[in-house]
């Protein structure tokens, strides 16, 4: 599944019609699909539809006519001037003797759906006057929307901030950008022909399908020695300050990803677990002799970060770099060595690496991740909402997660499990993203549970629930196709 622009999606439109794909076809699915997503989130509540003079506009007239065919009261208001397929939707909803009122003269009512069928894709720039003031109207109404294809407004301000989203055909950049406004996002698909869906140029979004073949097979025969071993290497002791807990949860990270063995590689001093730990107190960075097909470097690591890391590349095993172990000297030792790498910073880590401020790299995290990829040559985690994944001219958004992960030590458990994809035998790209999308599963497997407050090693403990439901195709995705 690739990840669209909005200009994107309209060049495919395009393309489908001059294929000879009738246009109205697409509106009629668009619009009965998101009629069916309504009936499934709010029942037979009644709908205001406000729709504007465009192809958006078009589909919540559809969804209108199936709405009220469905039993569902409607109320519909529409800007003047629809012209094709728009004006051909509302003249259906006409014939079914439903009134359509000028959208100055919509008001809320108490205990109504509004359908935003504003604007979509062909949204030009910012909203001003009238439809500046109609989407803020919308929002401080306080009644639920569903917003057909985009959040009118998006990707500018103001917007609509949706209940739930309905996106036709493919996901765009807002989508997942600016996910706060589109509420429970949801995909339809509307009949547009498979081929102009697959651009290999666009940015992938991590999905099931896409993932399922990367897990590592377990065999019959398998031993501890022979499904991925991996060095944990991180922690500082010194200055009255100590720093245990991080290395421990990446080795908990990789032994709850599938890790045949984790060697610890920490500050003399540090507690002795997991149990299940092969230990290595060292006095400062070092890399003892240990059997591992890869390593996690930096966790916890403070002032020895950097240190940790040029010790661990020593053993040109791919390795993981996380925390205080991104330094631009670190990467580029791992580059000039020709040593495969994984780096996960955060948006303040990445404007380290790349001179720009946590902002920037935040507001637009496939463009940075990308230009941290392409400057280390390494594959590159820009964690986040969402989290990136780069490497090369290839881009993978990360779906999963939520909130409730925002919480120390998850990272570091992250770091781990990438680690024994890596041990297991998988790419550089490949482990981090299929380790990023299982990680941010485990955290919606619990955040649905337990909501905010979880533990980063509760996080690692559900690693294997999350592996699970994806070996056995029972992902119920954050967005169905439908
Ligand atoms: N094409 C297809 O085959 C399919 C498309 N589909 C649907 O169509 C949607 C795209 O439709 P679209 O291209 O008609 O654009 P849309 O979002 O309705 O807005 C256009 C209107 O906005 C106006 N406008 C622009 N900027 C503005 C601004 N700053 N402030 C104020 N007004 C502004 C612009 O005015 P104009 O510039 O033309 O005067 C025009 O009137 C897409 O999201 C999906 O929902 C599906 O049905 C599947 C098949
Ligand atoms: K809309």
């Amino acid at each position: 599944m690739r990840l669209f622009t909005p200009e994107a999606m309209r060049e495919a439109d395009r393309k489908a019609v001059e294929r000879g794909y009738p246009s109205l076809l697409l509106m009629e699915w668009a619009g009965m699909k998101a009629a069916r997503v309504y009936l499934e989130l709010f029942g037979k509540a009644p709908a205001l539809v406000l729709a504007g003079k465009g192809n958006n506009g078009g589909d919540g007239l559809v969804l209108a006519r199936h709405l009220l065919l469905e039993g569902v009261g409607v109320r519909v208001y529409a800007a003047g001037g629809q012209t094709g397929d728009a004006l051909l939707a509302l003249q259906a909803l006409l014939a079914h003797g439903v009134e359509v009122g000028p959208l100055e003269e919509a008001s809320f009512r108490e205990g109504e759906v509004v359908v935003d069928a504003l604007f979509g894709t062909g949204l030009k720039g910012p909203l001003t006057d009238f439809y500046a003031e109609l989407v803020e109207r919308v929002n401080r109404a306080g009644l639920p929307v569903l917003a057909l294809d985009l959040p009118s407004g998006l990707p500018f301000s103001p917007h609509v901030r949706a209940t739930a989203t309905v996106a036709f055909a493919a996901l765009k950049t807002p989508h997942l950008l600016q996910r706060e406004a589109c509420g429970k996002l949801y995909l339809a698909e509307i009949g547009l022909p498979k081929p102009l869906l697959e651009r290999e140029d666009l940015p992938e979004v991590a999905s099931p399908e896409a993932l399922r073949p990367l897990l590592p097979k377990r065999p019959l025969t398998a031993h501890k020695g022979s499904v991925g071993r991996v060095g944990v290497l991180g922690g500082y002791k010194g200055e009255g300050l100590r720093y245990a807990g991080a290395p421990l949860l990446a080795a908990l990270g990789a032994y709850r990803m599938g890790a045949g063995l984790v060697h610890l590689v920490a500050p003399e001093g540090t507690p002795l677990e997991p149990l299940e730990a092969v230990f290595h107190p060292v006095p400062s960075p070092t890399l003892p002799p240990l059997k591992a097909e890869a390593l996690a470097v930096g966790m916890g690591g403070g002032p020895w970060g950097r240190a940790w890391a040029l010790k661990a590349l020593e053993a040109r095993l791919p390795t993981v770099l996380d925390a205080d172990a991104l330094h631009p000297e670190v990467a580029e030792a791992y580059r000039k060595a020709g040593v495969p790498a994984v780096l996960t910073p955060h948006a303040g880590e990445a404007g380290r690496l790349l001179g720009a401020s946590p902002e920037e790299v935040a507001k637009d995290p496939l463009t940075a991740a990308r230009a941290l990829a392409e400057r280390t040559g390494l594959a590159v985690v820009l964690k986040g909402n969402p989290t990136v994944v780069a490497e090369g001219e290839r881009l993978s958004v990360n779906p999963t997660g939520n909130p409730a992960l925002a919480t120390g030590g998850t990272g570091d458990v992250l770091s781990g499990a990438i680690a024994a994809l890596l041990a297991a035998g998988l790419r550089p790209f490949d482990a981090a993203r299929l380790g990023v999308y299982l990680h941010g599963l485990a955290g919606d497997l619990l955040a649905e549970e337990k909501g905010v407050g979880l533990l980063a090693r509760e996080v690692a403990e559900a690693l294997p629930r999350a592996r699970r439901l994806l070996q056995e195709g029972r992902v119920s995705p954050a967005f169905f196709p439908r």
